[in-house]
């Protein structure tokens, strides 16, 4: 079998395709919008994100919705959504995901470990392997959106997610980023790898933007953008920023306990943030079904 990143690799290696790209293709020709999402640094929100988007997606009950959390080394999104000490089962079509509402299912390498403490400590082609098998050997059945939450970077990951889905049509990636230049550097960093792999980017989001008291509703800079935060860097590229998320300390309590904070607190202004980030994904599916034929500058389409 070839390595599954040998297009992407500096030594030029040349062997066959890996025959797993072909059949990931097969398995995932049921699921019809696939978002990956990106951020440059760790611990920006980029899970909490995935988590949110997919229970901002799953509202719609006529919409089926699965989230693949291939952070192999630091799976966060069981417990994000509720499901720590979850197993997955084998049964004769797959490994069954682990349902969170009828329409929502997860999967991750956490339901795989005996104790959401133990370590994996594994080199690229063993969690290569294990993400081929969550996009092959899981039964995903017929999905309207497959989020993939990613790890920080762009490691071995990056580039085998993006290697097993050639084969298959992939809407785009979604990039998180934090108003401080720091964090904006490796954003960049992630759009030039975008671009690199040619993955279309559809947009990204500035978490952390700003704190709105619950009190007074006053709005503080807690990371002051130095350089103009996410809104310049993405007038500069010409990306669509898709919303700017305020940190609310209720995000990362009913993280923490694996509830939704949409429907913890629908009202606040991070939860119409994020229902609206929701809403311009349709915009962007829209705007491909007006030129479909033609590389689109803003998302970066081709077809
Ligand atoms: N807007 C926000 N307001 C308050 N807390 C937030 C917000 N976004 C994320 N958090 C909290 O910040 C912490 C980091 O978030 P998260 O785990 O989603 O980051 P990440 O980018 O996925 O990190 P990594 O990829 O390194 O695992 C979590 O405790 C989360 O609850
Ligand atoms: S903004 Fe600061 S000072 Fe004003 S109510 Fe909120 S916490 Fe208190």
């Amino acid at each position: 079998q070839g390595c599954p990143n040998q297009k992407l690799c500096a030594s030029g290696a040349t062997k066959a395709p890996d025959p797993a790209i072909a059949e990931i293709g097969e398995k995932l020709s049921t699921v019809k919008h696939k978002i990956l999402v990106l951020s440059g640094k760790g611990g920006v929100g980029k899970s909490t994100f995935s988590a949110h988007l997919a229970h901002a997606l799953a509202s719609d009950t006529t919409k089926e919705i699965a989230l693949l959390d291939v952070d192999i080394c630091g799976p966060s999104i069981p417990r994000i959504m509720g499901l720590e000490g979850e197993q997955v089962h084998q049964s004769g079509s797959g490994w069954s995901p682990v349902y969170v509402d009828d329409n929502l299912a997860v999967m991750s390498i956490g339901f795989l470990l005996s104790s959401p403490d133990d370590a994996v400590i594994w080199r690229g082609p063993k969690k290569n392997g294990m993400i081929k098998q969550f996009l092959r050997d899981v039964d995903w059945g017929e999905l309207d959106y497959l989020i993939v939450d990613t790890p920080p970077g762009t490691s071995d990951e990056h580039l085998s997610i993006v290697q097993y889905l050639s084969s298959t049509h992939v809407d785009g990636a979604i990039i998180i980023a934090t108003p401080q230049e720091v964090s904006l550097q490796d954003v960049r960093k992630e759009i030039r790898f975008c671009q690199k792999v040619k993955l279309p980017i559809i947009g990204v989001v500035e978490n952390m933007s700003g704190f709105v008291c619950p009190k007074c509703k006053n709005t503080s800079q807690i990371f002051p953008p130095t350089t103009g935060g996410a809104e310049k860097m993405c007038a500069d590229l010409k990306l669509p920023l898709l919303g700017k998320v305020p940190l609310d300390p209720r995000i990362a309590r009913s993280c923490d306990e694996g509830r939704s904070f949409l429907s913890e607190v629908p009202d606040s202004p991070a939860a119409e943030v994020y229902q609206k980030i929701v809403q311009s994904e349709f915009v962007f599916r829209k705007t491909h079904k007006t030129h479909p034929d033609k590389h689109c500058t803003v998302c970066m389409y081709k077809k």
